[in-house]
């Protein structure tokens, strides 16, 4: 400063002239209340603000030479006890009061912006760097305009847990944990929304990472977080997101969930969610039976049904009865779901019949009135399955009906006490679909799982010889199921008991009103134990009549590809032949549209293709695609788009 006379007067005499800046600190005689609102302004006496090009240099270089060390070394967080907040936003040490007015212009980043409690887009004394908070909170305070009016004259410190008035609401002091150096580019820009880091990930899952997903099998939990970047916004990081949901699919195998024609989203969705509900379904390759039959035969002198072996009762067995009559039944529990599955449970053994009586037989002793006593010793020798019992996991494929037949008809039938909304659950099934689908072997399986004795009858054969003849043996069939409850009583090919729609021929009516009759309960079909599960791959041709007469009717589709992909590979193993991978997935694709039953045929055909009976090698891929060219789907689209349009008009849906 140039010595004048002039300066020899008061200082409040001095003319006004321009302040030659020495120092940017201020005397406490100059010190100013902070003007109400708009930043603060220093007007002195002798201030004035441009300086000689030689004072600027000087002072840059000074400032250079004091402050490079400074801008080079790493950031150490200020002692306690620093500088808060309020000497720094008001250029007035321990002044708790926020920065007074509307904010500065632009939404500068105090010097605390970037620490977890600073108050976000207050308005600051951190000029020139655009929000820079903790570059800012380095650097002397000469950068900041706030301070050009008495700021402190050494870095700001910050109290370590400050939690001052200029906090926000929610936001926690900064508890000490030093911060990293920030990228001092970074920090450049206007500190971005939160939520947002740098260019770098998104900071946006727990320190922990994610728990392992439940029931998917524990994911691998993502790789330990990087240490919390610095948040330009200077705000702490967002809460994480929400964990994603966990994957849905059917766990059992078989296709995508969906790919089953008529698979109601509806089952799906509300089956979606329990995992492993399915797995009990999951189809594994038999074991393959001695004599390659496709089930180990059942010694048809024990048969009870699906092949149970007796058993003397236990105290279970002798507490249940509810389908007994006078023949209990072990109390089945139905199978218990999710991941504690356990192997489908062995079906109850049925109490044993004294061998006197032998085969199928009225518990009381008595035949059942009304029935000639010769028809129905026919009906039981020739009706009665004697075939292995049938598990769920035997049936490719079809999950989303096993699981409607298991819920509206199985649990309902096994557990009355725990339905007691539906006193008369469903005792009348209809199964439809193209031929070979796995209607009839569905209906063992019920048996099976209802512990059931298992009579079969079809159509045809009750139509062969005559009508009258046919009314008979049904009627037999009937009492002979009810006097041996539980009893399945599978009708296959139930359409062929109808009059053609075409011919009406009569005869066949007398079959028709017997059936009705039966159905009605007229002759035991409504007796407790007895289910009726009719299959017909011509839905179409029953009357509203018979059709209204079955509860329940579910379609069954053809099988996808895995399920294709499993009925080959059991049927492949039962004659010693293993195909690669390539082929078993060129195979699956090549027989789109086949049935079980018709993968079973070309199966066989591939055989009687390995050479001749006895001297057969097993088939190779070779035969398969020889006899590829013998055996081929029979349903047509047409004819699956008709059995899909009859599921939509009276199915009832799963
Ligand atoms: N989903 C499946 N899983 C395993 N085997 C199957 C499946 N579908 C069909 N099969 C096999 O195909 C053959 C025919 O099955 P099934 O008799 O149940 O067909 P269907 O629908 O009753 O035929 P139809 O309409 O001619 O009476 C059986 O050997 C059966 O084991
Ligand atoms: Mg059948």
């Amino acid at each position: 400063m140039h010595w004048t006379p002039e300066h020899a007067q008061p200082l409040n005499q001095w003319p006004e002239q321009h302040l030659d800046v020495s120092s940017t600190t201020p005397s406490p005689a100059h010190k100013l209340e902070l003007p109400p609102g708009g930043r603060q302004r220093c007007h002195y006496a002798w201030a004035h603000d441009d300086i000689s090009a030689l004072t600027a240099s000087n002072l840059l270089k000074r400032y250079a030479e004091k402050y490079s060390g400074v801008l080079d070394s790493p950031y150490e967080r200020p002692t306690v006890g620093g500088y808060g907040d309020a000497t720094f936003l008001n250029g007035a040490k321990g002044d708790p009061e926020p920065w007074p007015g509307p904010e500065p212009p632009y939404p500068l980043a105090s010097l605390h912006e970037g620490l977890p409690g600073t108050k976000s887009g207050s308005g600051g004394g951190s000029g020139g760097l655009g929000g820079s908070p903790v570059l800012a909170g380095n650097l002397p305070e000469p950068l900041y305009a706030g301070n050009a009016c008495g700021g402190p004259s050494a870095a700001p410190e910050y109290a370590a847990g400050y939690g001052g008035g200029y906090l926000a609401q929610g936001y926690c002091a900064q508890t000490g944990a030093a911060l990293p150096p920030p990228p001092p580019a970074a920090l450049l820009q206007p500190p971005p929304p939160p939520g947002y880091g740098p260019s770098g990930p998104l900071y946006n899952y727990p320190a922990g990472g994610y728990a392992a997903q439940p029931g998917y099998g524990a994911l691998p939990p993502p790789p330990a977080p990087p240490p919390a970047p610095y948040l330009t916004s200077g705000l702490p990081a967002p809460t994480p997101l929400p964990l994603p949901a966990p994957p849905t699919s059917y766990s059992f195998q078989t296709a995508a969930p969906g790919a089953e024609a008529g698979v109601s989203l509806k089952r799906k969705a509300a089956d979606d969610g329990a995992e492993g509900r399915y797995r009990k379904y999951v189809y594994e390759p038999a074991k393959a039976a001695a004599d390659g039959a496709s089930y180990p035969a059942a010694d048809s002198s024990e048969c009870r049904g699906n092949g149970f072996r007796a058993k003397p009762l236990g105290a279970a067995e002798e507490a249940s009865g509810k389908y007994g009559g006078g023949v209990p039944l072990k109390v089945l529990s139905s199978p218990v779901y999710g991941p504690q599955l356990e192997p489908f449970e062995k079906f109850p053994e049925r109490a044993p019949v004294p061998a006197s009586r032998g085969g199928f037989a009225v518990p009381s002793g008595e035949p059942p009135k009304g029935v000639d006593p010769g028809t129905l010793e026919l009906v039981t020798s020739k009706m009665v399955d004697c075939g292995p019992p049938v598990q769920w996991a035997d049936v490719a494929g079809q999950g989303a009906l096993k699981a409607a037949l298991e819920e509206e008809l199985v649990w309902p039938l096994l557990r009355p006490p725990a339905y007691p909304v539906n006193p008369r659950s469903p005792r009348t099934v209809l199964l439809f679909g193209p031929r070979g689908a796995g209607k009839a072997l569905l209906g063992r399986c019920l048996a099976t799982q209802l512990g059931a004795t298992l009579l079969r009858l079809r159509g045809v054969t009750l139509a062969a010889p005559g009508a009258a003849e046919g009314a008979r043996l049904l009627q037999a069939a009937f009492a002979a199921a009810r006097c041996r409850p539980p009893a399945v009583l599978l009708i296959s090919e139930l359409d062929a008991l109808l009059p053609a729609r075409d011919d009406g021929a009569a005869a066949a009516g007398a079959l028709q009103v017997q059936l009705l009759a039966c159905l009605d309960g007229s002759c035991g079909a409504g007796a407790d134990g007895v289910l009726v599960v009719g299959t017909t791959s011509r839905p179409s041709a029953l009357d509203e009549a018979t059709r209204r007469r079955f509860a329940l009717r579910f379609y069954v589709a053809l099988p996808d590809s895995p399920a294709r992909g499993q009925i080959l590979q059991r049927a492949l193993a039962q004659q010693g032949c293993v195909l690669s991978e390539p082929e078993l997935a060129a195979l699956v694709q090549g027989t789109q549209g086949f049935s079980g039953g018709e993968l079973g045929q070309l199966c066989q055909q591939a055989a009687a293709g390995a050479g001749l009976p006895g001297l057969q090698r097993p088939p190779s891929y070779k035969d398969l695609e020889a006899a590829l060219a013998k055996v081929g789907p029979r349903a047509s689209p047409k004819e699956l788009d008709s059995f899909v349009e009859w599921d939509k008009m009276y199915g009832s849906g799963h």
